[in-house]
């Protein structure tokens, strides 16, 4: 798999834009390859990690393609640790696809996707966390997301989990010592033995903990605003997301189709999605509308049930609140500002939260002045995170992937107690004990299959 020399475009690609656009070679030839593609100027050198000037040239041709900057890095002082070379280009799409097929041509094989990364890794630079944690910084889609990648990066999940496997192969190592020169040597601390079982499964037990945080950081959350007609759902999305994203008028029935926004709470990615009104109608367009408030909602991970503060709570919104009981469900009243006092609700059992806003307090205006919005954030915040996003190891999220091996191990050292507390012989310990070193060996990579391996890295863009 990583043999040859490696090409891709290595910056984001949009027509006519980017000022700058990269392609990047790895390989034993991408030296060469970049020689036949790249003339400069004058004599120069082509030192590791020098910045050339010139320009790219067909080499059979002589047709000048750009003026250009290249980069040499060479093995093993660059990302892959194999030989690297970039050429920094202008940017838009034709240029680049130029260049990325000249090194097609000149003998490049076009990477597939994570190749570079999955070379770093193979090649002993980074091990599995950190390349994962590349992924997930290009991914990241918040800035607390990022944070969390980038302490993955500097090696915040690999020293815990690197360290816990060294404890277990050395508890191993006591055990079959035991095994093969029972006679010589003194017998096991049972007592020893069995705190440093409990002590390993109670640490990675608080890693795999921190798995629902990676996943709310990773693949943020789905909230959609549901209701009745009216009630200002999509006042509510304009207010929160700061923009007229949603139409609103004064029109039961505005809302037709799902209307979607990206925003940030409390680190966390949220895409909030505006629903058409919930109600029986005999317009076609409108049922449709209906149906996909309906889907929305089943896909969502969390709702804002909103009503109207002037109405209350009716046997609409029970019979709405019916289909979405298993759904976490925050109350939202709406349009405080038009009442003295709230009503009292006679809400069902199993809402997560109650929040007052105001949505649309004066009409007609781009710069919505609401109000309420931040409790609402407050309350998302308790309902998803429950605590769990400021725990202990802050730093830390693992995937699911990460977090299934963690509790592979867990419950194999679970089991080597048993077998401890049930006096079967030594040899029965191991049989676990190697389950939970081989668990953890997956999530570093020092002990991975190449399955596993493709898995992960498929999952990477292009030129990564
Ligand atoms: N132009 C450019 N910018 C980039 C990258 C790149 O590949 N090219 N990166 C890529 O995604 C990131 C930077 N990451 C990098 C990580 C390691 C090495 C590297 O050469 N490491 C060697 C040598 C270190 C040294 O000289 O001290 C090593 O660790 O052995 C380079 C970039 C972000 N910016
Ligand atoms: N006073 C006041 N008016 C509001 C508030 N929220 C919304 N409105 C008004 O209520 C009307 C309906 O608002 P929308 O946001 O379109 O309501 P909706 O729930 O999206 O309606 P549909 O899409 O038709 O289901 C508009 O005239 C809004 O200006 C609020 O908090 N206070
Ligand atoms: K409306
Ligand atoms: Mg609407």
């Amino acid at each position: 798999m990583q043999t040859g020399t490696i090409v891709a475009i290595a910056t984001a690609v949009v027509p006519q834009q980017g000022s700058v656009g990269i392609v990047r070679l790895s390989g034993v030839d991408a030296v060469a390859i970049a020689r036949q593609i790249f003339r400069t100027p004058g004599r120069q050198e082509w030192e590791s990690h020098r910045i050339l000037y010139g320009y790219v040239r067909h080499p059979q041709t002589e047709l000048t393609i750009d003026e250009a900057l290249l980069l040499v890095m060479l093995a093993p002082r660059s990302y892959t640790r194999e030989d690297v070379v970039e050429i920094h280009s202008h940017g838009g799409i034709i240029l680049v696809q130029q260049i990325l097929q000249l090194c097609v041509e000149c003998g490049a094989k076009l990477a597939e996707p994570g190749e570079f990364t999955l070379r770093a890794f193979l090649n002993g630079r980074i091990d599995l966390t950190q390349a994962e944690s590349i992924s997930d910084l290009v991914g990241a889609l918040s800035p607390a997301a990022a944070q969390t990648a980038i302490a993955g990066l500097q090696g915040k999940l690999r020293k815990p989990i690197v360290r816990l496997r060294a404890q277990a192969l050395d508890l191993l190592a006591e055990i079959e010592a035991r095994i093969d020169f029972e006679e010589d040597l003194p017998p096991l601390d049972l007592v020893d033995v069995t705190a440093n079982l409990k002590a390993l499964a109670a640490e990675i037990g608080r890693i795999a903990a921190t798995a629902d945080r990676g996943e709310l950081l990773r693949s943020g959350l789905k909230v959609a605003i549901l209701g009745q007609p009216n009630v200002g759902k999509s006042s509510l999305l304009n207010a929160w997301s700061r923009s007229d994203r949603a139409i609103v008028t004064p029109l039961p029935g505005t809302t037709r189709d799902v209307v979607e926004s990206r925003l940030v709470v409390g680190g966390i990615p949220v895409q909030v999605l505006d629903t058409a009104g919930i109600r029986d109608t005999s317009d076609v367009v409108e049922q449709i509308g209906v149906a996909r408030s309906r889907a929305a909602a089943q896909a969502a991970d969390l709702i804002l049930l909103t009503i109207d503060a002037q109405i209350g709570w009716t046997e609409v919104e029970t019979e709405i609140y019916q289909e979405i009981a298993n759904i976490p469900t925050i109350v939202v009243v709406n349009k405080v500002d038009l009442v003295t006092t709230v009503p009292k609700l006679d809400l069902p059992t199993g809402i997560s939260a109650v929040v007052e806003t105001a949505a649309a307090i004066t009409a007609d205006t781009t710069e919505p002045n609401a109000l309420g919005i931040d409790c609402l954030e407050a309350a998302i915040l308790s309902i998803v995170a429950g605590g769990k996003l400021h725990a202990a190891n802050i730093d830390i999220a693992i995937n699911q992937r990460q977090a299934a091996a963690l509790i592979r191990a867990q419950t194999a050292l679970q089991q080597v107690l048993m077998t401890i507390d049930s006096q079967l012989p030594l040899d029965f310990w191991t049989i676990d004990l190697r389950e939970a070193i081989r668990a953890l060996g997956e999530i570093t990579g020092e002990e991975v299959t190449e399955s596993v391996l493709d898995r992960i890295f498929s999952r990477f863009c292009i030129g990564k």
